[in-house]
Parts: C-alpha cells; structure tokens; sequence
C-alpha cells in the first residue's frame, strides 16, 4: 500500500533502472546538504492550540497572483521524461488536475512545445542560460509564444556539481547500456519496454543542436558544463527583466544580500534552494536559510521553499517561517516513475492531505493562520556528514524518510 512518499520512493526504485534511480536520488559530494534538508525539519517542533474549530480546512493560496489549490508547486527536473514516456506531460498534467503549477525545466526531455499543448495549468519555465546567447534568446522567444507564465532563472548551476555516483554509474543521456548495468536494465525490463514509446530519450529543447547527435550518449555534467555560461551576473538579471514580459522568478537563493539585490531589480518571487543537496554541498539545509531571506524580503517579493520537503509538516513549517508556497522535486518524481500521472497526482494529494491533518492538529485551520508562534525551535539535530563512497548508500535511503521502512 502507498500511504506515504518514502512508499513512493520505494515503488520508484523497483520500477526503475539503477542508473535512472541513482540519478534522481543524486546529491554532490558529502551529501551533507541533501540530509540536512531532512534532518533540519526535525529541529522545529509545533506549537498546538486546542479547541478550535477546525471544520473548515483551507489549504489554497495564491502565487504570482494566480490561485493555488495547494502550497505544492512543481519544481523543475531535467530528465523527468526518463521516468516515464512523456513523462513532463504527465507531469504537468497532474498538477493542472490538482490545482497547481508545473515547471518546465530547459533540461527536459519534453520540448516547450509539447508540454504547453498538453497541459492546462499555468506553466513556468526553467532557465539555464546558455553560452550561447542566441540559444538562451530561442528558449525566450519560445517559452513566450507558447505561454508560459512565469520564468525562473536558476542560479546555482555556475558549473555542475559533483554527483559522484553519477559518475560512477557513467550515467549519460540517452542512457547506455554497457557491460556493469546490462543485468540490471535486464531486470527491469518493464521500463525498456514503457521508454521505447517514448518520442525521444535526450534534450528535447535542443534536438539538432549540434552538440547533441543523434548517437552519441552525453555525459550529463560533460555537457551542462560546455554549454551554461558561467559568467551570469546580475547583468543578465536586469536583461531578462526587460526581456521577458511575465514575473520573473530566482531560484536557488541562499544569502539575504542576493535576496535583497534580486528584490531591488524588482524580481517577483524568490526559490529558497540549495537544488536539493544536488549543487554546494555545506550549504545549511533550505528550511534553515529560509528565515533570514523572509526578513530580508520583507514583503516585496513572494517567497518559495524547496528542499526536503516529504511531508505535509514539512510544508506547514515552512509556511510558518514565511513561505508562500513550497516546491518538491523528488517526491514528485518518485510518483511519475511509480505510475506516471496518477502517481505525481497521488505524491501530490498524500502531501496536501498530510498538510490538511496537521493544520487540524495544530489549531490552525488556514493557511494563513500559520505563522512563527506555531514553531518551536528544539536542539540542532546532529547531522552526521556522511561519503556515498564509504556507504555506497544514497542518504535518503540511511534515513528512513517518514519512519516507515529502510532500504
Ligand atoms: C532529478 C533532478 C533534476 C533536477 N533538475 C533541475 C533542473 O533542471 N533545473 C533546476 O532548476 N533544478 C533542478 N533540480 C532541483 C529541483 O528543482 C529542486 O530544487 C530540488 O529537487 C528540491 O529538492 P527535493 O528533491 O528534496 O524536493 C533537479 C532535481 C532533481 C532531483
Ligand atoms: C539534466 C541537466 C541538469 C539538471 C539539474 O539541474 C540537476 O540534475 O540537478
């Protein structure tokens, strides 16, 4: 039975390839930051009060101005249409069925095109700027034509960061089938069989560009690493703000300076991030960096958390700190590689009814009846740094996520 993320998590790996697996759950180096992210949502404890009326549960929002069915927005994932065939799509439309927002990443496996056709959501689009200029310049031009809303420039991919494993698995784009992983694609058959109605298995956005062929298998990191310029400035801010008509979105946002500065060049909303322990490792986990930025912002930009986030506590806490809304790459992905659709629906309708209970429990029926006075802080946690080399294990799985079983 599915009654939980971690139960998602579980179903994802059975379902997938080690490699495609190894992937999603990838985080660079340590993985300090990738389990902190967890362990530091332990540190705030609730404050309850009893003897509310809490017959009516409210758990919309607003974001961007647009209504929200629930706090829960996709986040951007390269590669999602690995997990599924059109896996982006499925993906957008859960979150149309559910009231809430898809985000394209540039690095997907669906084109701008497809996703925008398929869904009925307000869509954002992702974006790595590229060196290339006339290349970033093509992705505006077409995330505008087909409608997307918002834009959200990530800024915490200067370079890639070290996914060891990765690296050790020789993970490319499209995957390779090679001596170490053909007795485990064998055995998951299943998913050969599901990707071969898959239109493609490589970057849609960049079919035809010359460095993607169609036969050469990329290394994930070789190629990112060729191809983002990392020389963004702030420059480049002030240019999209002129360039793209819609609100402008900055995700991977760690220092309240940054977030003053992003306020200042009047950027509508701000991603709290550390990419999910995927980028700098050491930096403290999202739900800790959160607060600073909500003060530095003091209302002028809205303000989104991701990282960790596998419960609907989690999100509660988050909204108390300040958040406006929370983003969930993993455990949406979990749920697309389970059963497509219906499971980024169910990762989706688990984490707002987990929410809805514990804003009954609380005393804080609405959404907006959640502020700092429902958190205590407890003693830090002790996060134990930990090397994927030493373990061979990947942190999510040393920690049971929501206490249910270990790998
Ligand atoms: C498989 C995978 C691919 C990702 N690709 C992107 C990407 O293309 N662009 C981006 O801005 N963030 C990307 N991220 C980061 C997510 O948007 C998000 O910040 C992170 O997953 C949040 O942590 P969580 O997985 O614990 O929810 C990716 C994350 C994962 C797990
Ligand atoms: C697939 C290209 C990069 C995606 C990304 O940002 C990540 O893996 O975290």
């Amino acid at each position: 039975m599915t009654v939980s993320i971690e139960d998602l998590r579980q179903r994802a790996q059975r379902r997938l390839p080690r490699t495609v697996f190894d992937y999603i759950e990838g985080f660079s180096d340590d993985g300090y930051t990738v389990t902190a992210n967890r362990q530091s949502f332990d540190r705030y404890l609730f404050r309850s009060r009893a003897l509310v009326d809490v017959s009516a549960i409210d758990h919309s929002t607003t974001l961007l101005g647009e209504p929200l069915a629930t706090p829960i927005v996709l986040a951007p994932t390269g590669l999602a249409g690995l997990l599924a065939p059109r896996g982006e799509e499925l993906a957008a439309k859960a979150a149309a069925s559910r009231g809430t927002v898809f985000t394209l990443s540039t690095m997907s496996i669906g084109t701008i095109e497809e996703v925008a056709a398929a869904a009925s959501t307000p869509l954002w689009f992702q974006l790595y700027i590229w060196k290339d200029r006339s290349v970033t310049q093509s992705l505006l031009d077409r995330a505008k034509a087909a409608g997307y809303r918002a834009l959200c420039l990530t800024v915490d991919v200067p370079v890639m960061g070290n996914r060891e494993q990765d690296r050790r698995n020789g993970f490319t784009v499209p995957p390779r089938i090679h001596f170490a992983n053909v007795l485990d694609v064998l055995r998951h058959l299943g998913w050969v069989l599901r990707m071969s109605s898959s239109p493609r298995a490589t970057f849609g956005n960049f079919v035809g560009h010359p460095a993607l062929t169609r036969t050469d298998a990329v290394g994930v990191a070789r190629f990112t690493n060729h191809q983002f310029d990392t020389s963004v400035t702030w420059k480049d801010v002030e240019w999209l703000r002129s360039h793209w008509p819609g609100p402008l979105v900055i995700k991977g946002i760690t220092n309240p300076e940054d977030a003053r500065r992003a306020v200042s060049l009047g950027v509508e909303a701000l991603i709290v991030s550390n990419h999910g322990g995927r980028q700098l490792d050491f930096l403290p986990a999202a739900i800790d960096l959160l607060p600073e930025v909500v003060d530095a912002v003091e209302g002028r930009a809205e303000v989104i958390l991701d990282g960790g986030i596998r419960r609907g506590s989690d999100i509660a806490k988050a909204i108390a700190m300040g958040a406006r809304a929370c983003m969930v790459g993993r455990p949406f992905l979990y749920g697309l590689a389970a059963d497509g659709q219906a499971g980024v629906e169910l990762a989706l309708d688990l984490l707002t009814s987990e929410l809805d209970r514990t804003l009954a429990l609380l005393g804080r029926p609405r959404l907006s009846d959640l502020d700092r006075t429902a958190l205590r802080v407890d003693a830090p946690a002790s996060l134990e740094p930990r090397t994927s080399q030493r373990h061979g294990a990947t942190p999510t799985s040393m920690r049971p996520v929501g206490g249910t079983h270990d790998t």
